[in-house]
């Protein structure tokens, strides 16, 4: 299916007008395609897709597009010439190949421009009332301005009379239901374009609630990013050796799967150089736009959906596109290309808590029970990289282990928060700006002014509200451990492995910071003279998601026990059928010894039997463990 796609691409460029067509098949053996490959797909056994090679590459120039109009903007007007380029490229005389060192030469780096775009950005975007809560006649609660919103929450006193309670929240951007998925894309991944040819590594994401248009603003950007990336590709830097690669693939339940390749499941590993490599992850090399849509609509149609409460078609996995830009050494083909920036796009699951999920079935619970997993440790990865700590805890779910790249080095994060503008949402939308808000609190940059109202709330609802209050209170008891957190040199010195909370304990009591129980000193304060403390709820919380989370990633794991020993069991029962065929073969042979046969028969029925029983007992235990499982689920507030 894909040979016709691909085909289309090595004829030709319908888009743009200087297609720079690379020549295919000259790659070294070990990447060579075999017969059914298209010619641009990669599918190395062991895909590196993380190496960025800093040695080799000069630090590239940023195009204008800052002050300039947008690349592509129908939104302010502007249509694109395909036949001027809209960056001259008078440098380098738009000719042949450059070599590295005249690149050197004749580029002067602009890295202001680079540090103009934030490192963390945080984009609040609000949908229009759907037809079912236009039907249910709920309100519009959400009242936005330019980079700001309040959310009127209605409440009741204690004599039953409603009252309003305004929470404000400031963001980087606010977008309205009036604005369009095109003005999305020049608030939050247009600027960071120019920067991925400057080895950046850069990752969007949407999160909300299930059915708040995470999808719906998602699925547009890669598209158009991509566009952007080819216009600079075959303009700005034409010539020069760069290249388009897209792939595409989700997480379900903690594990991979290919969503460019028949869903293959995929593994994760470490190199020797503990970057992380996604096995036989098909990468594809485009360069036209049209190739890319269709790769991003059958990797959508691949993905993973279900029917939550709020959304029909609901995803129920976290989907990653990843645009790479490679780029071949002095533009030779002979060497395989080299990653100089990649842009991720992050469709998450959509966030539940535990009081939505009770109605659902037990897959759908241990789906929401992942998915909110992932979304903390995602929280505490963005947090580590805006603090530039030595240590981000990748390795607290799947998701962010994948993405363990994208958090390090040269970076750029830009969040996209989706709400429900419906008053039936409130609960779930003052979540969602809760956790933006902590975000974009990270962020050094970030806007001082904070939504001290909605703190002061925070403050009641953690009385009022016991344990459950959603993703941003799991956080609480971290926050104020973070108040403490060591400064960098502090943890260079000591240098500790990652994850490693024993060793990071020892840290801290080396310096005072933790008490001969083990607690922080910042945790003392607080405590009760009974040794209570005063946050008593929202620790327990934070407690019940790290036993819940160390429960459900030993369930995953005996789930992928259970399915490799049940291969293993097929794979023998196979091998033991073989043998009952030929000894049924000889059992009809003149002469056969029926002793032979019986004692021969007796093992082989009893390896059958043998196999079936601890398959058996493995799949009870399992069993029983989900049961377990699923009250744990239920009870912890996911
Ligand atoms: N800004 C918007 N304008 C118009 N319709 C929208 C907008 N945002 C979302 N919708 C519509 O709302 C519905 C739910 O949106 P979507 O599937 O994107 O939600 P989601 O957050 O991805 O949900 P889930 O997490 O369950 O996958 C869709 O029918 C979508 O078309």
């Amino acid at each position: 299916m894909y040979r016709n796609i691909q085909r289309e691409f090595s004829m030709g460029n319908d888009f743009f007008t200087e297609p720079t067509t690379p020549p295919v098949g000259s790659r070294p053996s070990s990447q060579r395609m075999n017969g059914d490959q298209s010619p641009n797909e990669f599918s190395p056994g062991l895909l590196d897709l993380h190496s960025f090679d800093t040695e080799l590459l000069p630090e590239m120039p940023v195009p204008n597009l800052y002050n300039g109009p947008s690349l592509y903007n129908p939104v302010r007007g502007r249509s694109f010439d395909d036949s001027e380029p809209y960056i001259s490229n008078k440098q380098t005389g738009g000719g042949g190949v450059v070599p590295e060192n005249e690149l050197l030469k004749s580029f002067a780096v602009d890295k202001e421009k680079v540090n103009s775009v934030a490192k963390i950005k945080v984009v609040v975007r609000k949908r229009p009332l759907n037809k079912k809560e236009l039907a249910k006649n709920e309100e519009d609660i959400i009242e936005t301005l330019s980079n700001s919103l309040v959310v009127h929450e209605t409440k009741l006193k204690v004599d039953l009379t409603e009252y309003m309670e305004k929470h404000e929240f400031v963001f980087d951007a606010v977008l309205n239901e009036e604005v369009s998925n095109d003005e999305v894309y020049c608030e939050t991944v247009e600027p960071i374009v120019p920067i991925i040819f400057q080895r950046t590594k850069a990752t969007c994401f949407a999160y909300g609630q299930t059915g708040s248009g995470k999808t719906y603003t998602m699925k547009p950007l890669p598209l158009k990013a991509s566009r952007d990336i080819l216009r600079l590709m075959h303009h700005t830097y034409r010539n020069q050796g760069f290249h388009l690669f897209v792939s595409f693939f989700e997480i379900y339940g903690g594990k991979l799967y290919d969503l460019l390749s028949d869903r293959k499941k995929l593994c994760m590993r470490e190199d020797g150089k503990q970057q992380v490599c996604i096995v036989g992850l098909k990468e594809f090399r485009v360069s036209d736009v049209e190739t890319i849509k269709e790769l991003i609509e059958k990797g959508n149609a691949t993905r993973s959906t279900g029917t939550t409460g709020a959304n029909e078609e609901s995803s129920r996995s976290h989907a990653i596109l990843q645009l790479a830009i490679k780029r071949s050494v002095d533009g030779k083909e002979s060497k395989p290309p080299r990653v100089v920036g990649k842009l991720s796009f992050i469709d998450l699951a959509g966030s539940e808590r535990g009081a939505d999920t009770t109605d659902n079935d037990k897959q759908t619970r241990m789906e929401g029970a992942e998915i909110n997993k992932s979304l903390l440790a995602l929280k505490e990865c963005i947090r580590a990289l805006d603090n530039d700590q030595g240590h981000i805890p990748f390795r607290g779910s799947k998701l962010t282990e994948v993405l363990r790249d994208s958090f390090m080095g040269n970076s750029r994060t830009v969040m996209i928060s989706c709400i429900s503008p419906s008053s039936g949402s409130c609960e779930h939308t003052l979540n969602t700006l809760r956790y933006a808000d902590r975000v974009k609190s990270l962020s050094k940059g970030g806007n001082s002014k904070k939504d001290v109202l909605s703190s002061t709330m925070n403050l009641k609802e953690s009385t009022a509200q016991p344990l459950s209050s959603g993703l941003p209170t799991a956080s609480t008891f971290e926050d104020d451990i973070n108040d403490t957190w060591p400064d960098q040199n502090e943890r260079d010195d000591f240098n500790a492995p990652e994850d490693s909370f024993e060793q990071e304990k020892l840290m801290w009591k080396k310096n005072g910071k933790l008490d001969q129980y083990g607690f922080s000193t910042a945790e003392n304060k607080l405590r009760k003279p009974n040794g209570q403390t005063k946050w008593k709820e929202p620790v327990r919380s934070d407690i019940k998601h790290s036993k819940s989370d160390d429960d459900l990633n030993a369930l995953l794991q005996e789930e992928e026990d259970l399915v490799n020993a049940h291969r293993k069991q097929v794979e023998e029962t196979m091998n033991i059928v073989k043998e009952e065929m030929n000894l049924l073969v000889e059992a009809d042979q003149p002469g056969n010894q029926l002793d032979d046969y019986i004692s021969r028969l007796t093992t082989i029925l009893s390896q059958k039997a043998a196999g079936i029983t601890q398959l058996q007992t493995r799949l009870a235990n399992f069993q029983r463990r989900l049961k377990e499982h699923n009250v744990l689920v239920s009870s912890s507030g996911y």
